[in-house]
């Protein structure tokens, strides 16, 4: 029988545990926390979140990372040639042959990936979001996506619609949440996540916004965009105790951490602009029993 060439993935064991080490590494040092988390995680399952957070993490650099000043529109059609390539089973790359790799263990959907190169594009072309409808989009499209992707390794069964809806709404809080903790920073880079009708509506301008101005406005305009980005943790919490056993206690952790940087802004008396909210690792490590009692008994 003939030989063609090149040989399917289950036929390369060696390139495909080399190709899934250098996504264990990228995980490891970007999100360290997140990282040992996913050591909780059967092998082939941990594995193939590490391709994931890959291929994530190279999405997002490509607007975001350091050579961003290069990425054009064009940029990112062909990294969307790219991962229609490795779902095709032409990967092109030691990242996208773990990933590639993942979709063979796993009903990945490509669909997600191509929302999430979407998101990177209306990073690329807009810096103004008017209304609420259009972030949640932009929300959806850069994180809530992630919960999609994540949920094709941690759904325990054939996941119903509302399982989907779980996972949505678990990257928009944390994008919601990275929104409101990145103000300053997001400033500087001169864009403006929070939708400009809330800030109307608060009677709180764009130029208060640019000069760091904490007033009675802003404080009621952050309350509303905290209890918003909560109510998103809400709809995400029963879904979590639906993933498979070993993914529960890790997402669980994620959530509740995130969860707290709004409690650490409010802290912080609404200041997002010369202070960063953060969760200390004591902090990180108090919710792990609590965690832990929750991927059990529930929300
Ligand atoms: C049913 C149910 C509740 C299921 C759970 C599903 C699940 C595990 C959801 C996880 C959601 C999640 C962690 C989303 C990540 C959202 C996020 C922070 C997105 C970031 C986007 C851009 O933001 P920005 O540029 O403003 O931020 P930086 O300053 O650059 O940080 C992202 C950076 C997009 C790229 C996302 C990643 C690199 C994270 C990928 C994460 C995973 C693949 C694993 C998620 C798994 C767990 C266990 C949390
Ligand atoms: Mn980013």
């Amino acid at each position: 029988m003939a030989v063609t060439f090149p040989l399917p993935v289950e036929l390369q064991p060696d390139a495909v545990a080399q190709a899934y080490a250098e996504c264990e590494r990228v995980t490891a040092a970007y999100a360290k926390t997140f990282y040992l988390g996913t050591l909780l995680m059967a092998p082939a399952k941990r594995r193939a979140v590490w391709a994931i957070y890959a291929w994530c993490r190279r999405t997002d650099e490509l607007v975001d990372g350091p050579q961003c000043d290069s990425t054009s529109l064009e940029t990112l059609q062909d990294w969307e040639t790219q991962l229609e390539k490795t779902f095709a089973g032409h990967p092109q790359d030691v990242y996208d042959l773990a990933l590639y790799a993942a979709t063979r263990n796993f009903p990945l959907e490509i669909q997600p990936f191509r929302d999430m190169i979407a998101g990177q594009r209306m990073d690329l072309c807009q810096c103004r979001y008017e209304t609420f409808a259009e972030l949640e989009t932009y929300c959806y499209r850069v994180a809530g996506t992630v919960g999609l992707m994540s949920l094709a390794i941690m759904g325990a069964r054939q996941d119903s619609l509302a399982v989907r809806r779980a996972a949505v709404a678990l990257g928009v809080a944390n994008q919601l949440t990275n929104i409101l903790r990145d103000v300053g920073e997001d400033l500087q880079r001169g864009r403006i996540y929070l939708p400009i009708a809330d800030l109307t509506a608060y009677s709180y301008t764009v130029n208060e916004l640019k000069n760091g101005v904490i007033n009675g406005a802003w404080r009621r305009l952050m309350r509303f965009q905290i209890e918003r980005a909560r109510s998103y943790f809400t709809q995400a919490a029963p879904g979590v105790n639906e993933l498979c056993g070993d993914a529960r206690w890790p997402v669980w952790t994620a959530l509740m951490n995130y969860r707290r940087i709004l409690d650490q802004i409010e802290g912080n008396d609404y200041d997002v602009f010369s202070r960063r909210a953060y969760v200390s690792l004591p902090g990180k490590l108090a919710h792990l029993p609590w965690a832990l009692w929750r991927s059990y008994w529930g929300v």
